[in-house]
């Protein structure tokens, strides 16, 4: 059974639809993304499954438990970020963990949490003296005080440099290493790429696409972009370009003064004549490439709109 399930979700705030029949289920042990641009229906979505809004239609159930007539249960179960804005700059750190524990039946030891999210040094430290990042961890603390099951992140590493995002993100995967099931939303595709165990893609409160980051980008990974420089004339690249021509697969070939660009659909084919021809006719290759696709490119080929941060 799904750890999380989510069947047409739908809620609208006067003439905005923000999610428009959203349906996923997410299995235990998951880190499990939702990205999407600014407007997109990830906070809505979010909230509805943490029972802080309710939807106008469409079911929740976490571990088969639902808001109208297991509420108490699911908040034992679930842990929610607060807001970095929700959290009392005069308490320290140690103080802060304490006061959420105290709203719980259980918890989990508070000396755990604070190595967990690497703040066992700064915990006498007052809220409002941490770095941005800092902050992000606590957050992330405060929301495993309860030791749940299921962690809900929205966009924690939103306005953070890369080094404390990066920190951020070995704090999530070390989420998974304790068997916790992780909601993430994002606006940082790299972010989805590195960390998720599938992306579910949305606009205008609508998935557009749902799968592992691997799978999204294969299905788009059919045709791939080679380039091939040579050493230093022009000659080669052009008269490769009637060689390659004729290649199974090859969909457009052009040279660019010493290289050589084409597409291809079967690429390993093409690269094995290729390699094949320039063997035989002794022709040096100074350096190879072949563009890789990210999900940034899948949002594109979905969407047909560019991908803004
Ligand atoms: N309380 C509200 N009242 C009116 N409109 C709302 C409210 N909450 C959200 N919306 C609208 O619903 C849509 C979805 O918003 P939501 O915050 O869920 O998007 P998001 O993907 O989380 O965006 P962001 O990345 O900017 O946080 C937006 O058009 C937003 O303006």
């Amino acid at each position: 059974m799904p750890i999380l399930e989510v069947k047409e979700l739908r809620k609208t705030f006067q003439s905005v639809v923000a999610v428009d029949s959203i349906s996923f289920s997410v299995e235990a042990g998951e880190i499990f993304t939702i990205i999407g641009p600014n407007g997109a229906g990830k906070t809505t979505t979010l909230e509805m499954i943490e029972g802080l809004q309710t939807p106008d239609n469409g079911d929740i159930q976490l571990k088969g438990l639902n808001w109208k007539s297991d509420s108490k249960r699911i908040k034992q179960m679930i842990g929610v970020q607060p807001q970095t804005s929700a959290l009392f700059d005069l308490l320290t750190v140690y103080e802060s963990l304490d006061v959420f524990a105290g709203f719980y039946e259980r918890s989990r030891p508070i000396e755990e949490i604070l190595d967990f999210i690497n703040l066992g040094d700064h915990r006498k430290k007052f809220v409002k003296t941490l770095s941005g990042g800092q902050r992000q961890r606590l957050a992330i603390g405060i929301a495993l005080v309860n030791d749940p099951d299921i962690l809900f992140l929205d966009e924690p590493t939103t306005g953070l440099d890369p080094q404390a995002r990066r920190n951020l993100w070995d704090i999530i995967l070390k989420l998974k290493g304790l068997g916790k099931t992780t909601i993430l939303t994002t606006h940082y595709m790299e972010e989805a790429e590195k960390l998720s165990d599938r992306v579910c893609i949305v606009d205008q409160g609508k998935i557009i696409a749902l799968d592992t980051p691997q799978n999204l980008i294969q299905l788009l990974a059919k045709e791939r972009e080679i380039h091939l420089t040579f050493p230093s004339s022009m000659k080669e690249a052009q008269n490769m370009v009637q060689v390659v021509k004729d290649y199974p697969g090859v969909t457009k070939v052009h040279s660019e003064q010493n290289v050589l660009l084409f597409s291809t659909t079967s690429s390993e084919e093409s690269l094995y004549q290729l390699f094949k021809y320039t063997t035989e006719n002794q022709i040096e290759v100074r350096q190879i490439g072949i563009k890789d696709l990210s999900l940034e490119d899948v949002f594109i080929a979905f969407t047909g709109k560019e991908w803004r941060d």
